[in-house]
């Protein structure tokens, strides 16, 4: 199969003092969703201006199937980016805000109304076209903005945050009609986002960048259940995953604050040079209601389907996410146990899992 996209060892600063992207390798394969997904000012919108042509590296190469891009320019790239803030054309109708590029490329006027008919019927807003943009609901208006990019029928789709202005629920739904049109279209897409739920369930492959370095990169169940270090563990899944700090004592019991835990049947702790680690535990993986750890119940918080329970154990934090339909009384001591297949464990030092 064809690259796509393809980041040889791009490094970017934009100042003398300051590295924003460092060493960024990555190679998309043709009609493939990847989301690239970290904190702010992580590197990502960067990335996504330097695969469009907006922004210069400092060094690396950028190849678009195939071709040397470096010095081509953002026009001539043969893809489509799509912006947070839509910036329609006030004074133009949805029509026309869609026409607009293909009649600065000199598209004959058939085929661009045949790709705006086409267009606004995938996004549904066939019913707009002779609207302005001041007369659209947030949604339609990213609709129109989404449209302008498909129109074109570029080789690439980029995504800077183009949800982030919509309230929650149009968000899903609009999560959905993406996800639906690159079922239909197949096209690469590359697609940055804060939101750690936008990535899991958008993305085919996911990367996570933090300080403009690649954590992991992987299909969203991969980098959920596997996580490579602490720092990929406690930023994808929400409630985020429960790290509880302690000692491998005589490389067979794991002893924290309240906890105390047969760990020998996990040979790699056996190698260990260092013994504080942090053992790792998603909400979902704690049992609630029988175990060996004995837990305090600080605050319930009952969603319908399940509820999150916060709990301490010694002086340490720990969620747990019950879907028993149970009722428990806060300020109580309930016995609670660890998935065992589950534990992580993360080297204190350097957040790095072990196993
Ligand atoms: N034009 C610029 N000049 C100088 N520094 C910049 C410029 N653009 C971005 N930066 C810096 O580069 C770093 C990465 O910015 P970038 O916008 O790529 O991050 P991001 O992950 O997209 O963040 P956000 O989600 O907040 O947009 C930040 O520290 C930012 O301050």
């Amino acid at each position: 199969m064809m690259n796509s996209v393809c980041l040889k060892n791009i490094v970017k600063s934009y100042t003398k003092d300051k590295i924003v992207i460092h060493n960024f390798n990555v190679e998309i394969q043709e009609g493939e969703f990847v989301v690239l997904v970290g904190p702010s000012g992580c590197g990502k919108s960067t990335l996504l201006r330097i695969i469009a042509g907006l922004e210069t590296v400092t060094s690396g190469d950028i190849y678009i199937h195939g071709q040397y891009m470096n010095h081509v320019s953002p026009k001539d790239r043969d893809i489509a980016m799509v912006f947070q803030n839509y910036a329609l054309y006030p004074h133009m109708n949805v029509y026309n805000n869609l026409a607009f590029g293909l009649k600065l490329r000199k598209v004959p006027k058939a085929q661009i109304e045949k790709q705006v008919h086409w267009a606004a019927g995938m996004l549904e807003i066939s019913e707009l076209l002779h609207r302005k943009p001041k007369e659209l609901s947030g949604g339609q208006r990213q609709r129109v903005a989404l449209g302008r990019a498909l129109v074109r029928n570029p080789k690439v789709f980029l995504f800077d945050e183009p949800l982030s202005n919509l309230d929650a629920k149009l968000r899903v739904q609009m999560r959905t009609q993406i996800k639906k049109l690159h079922h239909e279209l197949k096209t690469t897409m590359i697609y940055v986002t804060h939101d750690q739920v936008e990535a899991m369930t958008m993305g085919d492959r996911i990367m996570i960048l933090h300080d403009g370095i690649t954590q992991q990169v992987g299909n969203p169940m991969e980098v959920y259940q596997s996580p490579n270090n602490m720092f990929v563990g406690s930023f994808i899944g929400s409630p985020a995953m429960n790290f509880i700090e302690g000692k491998l004592v005589r490389h067979e019991t794991f002893v924290g604050d309240g906890i105390s835990l047969n760990v020998k049947n996990r040979p790699e702790l056996n190698k260990l040079k260092t013994d504080t680690l942090y053992l790792g535990i998603r909400p979902e993986d704690i049992l609630v209601g029988k175990g060996e750890i004995l837990a305090n119940l600080e605050i319930t918080e009952p969603l319908g389907n399940e509820s999150i329970l916060n709990f301490k154990i010694g002086s340490q934090q720990l969620i747990a996410r019950d879907t028993s339909g149970q009722i428990y009384e806060p300020d109580t001591r309930i016995p609670i146990t660890f998935k065992p297949d589950r534990i992580l464990f993360f080297d204190k030092k350097t957040g790095v899992r072990i196993c």
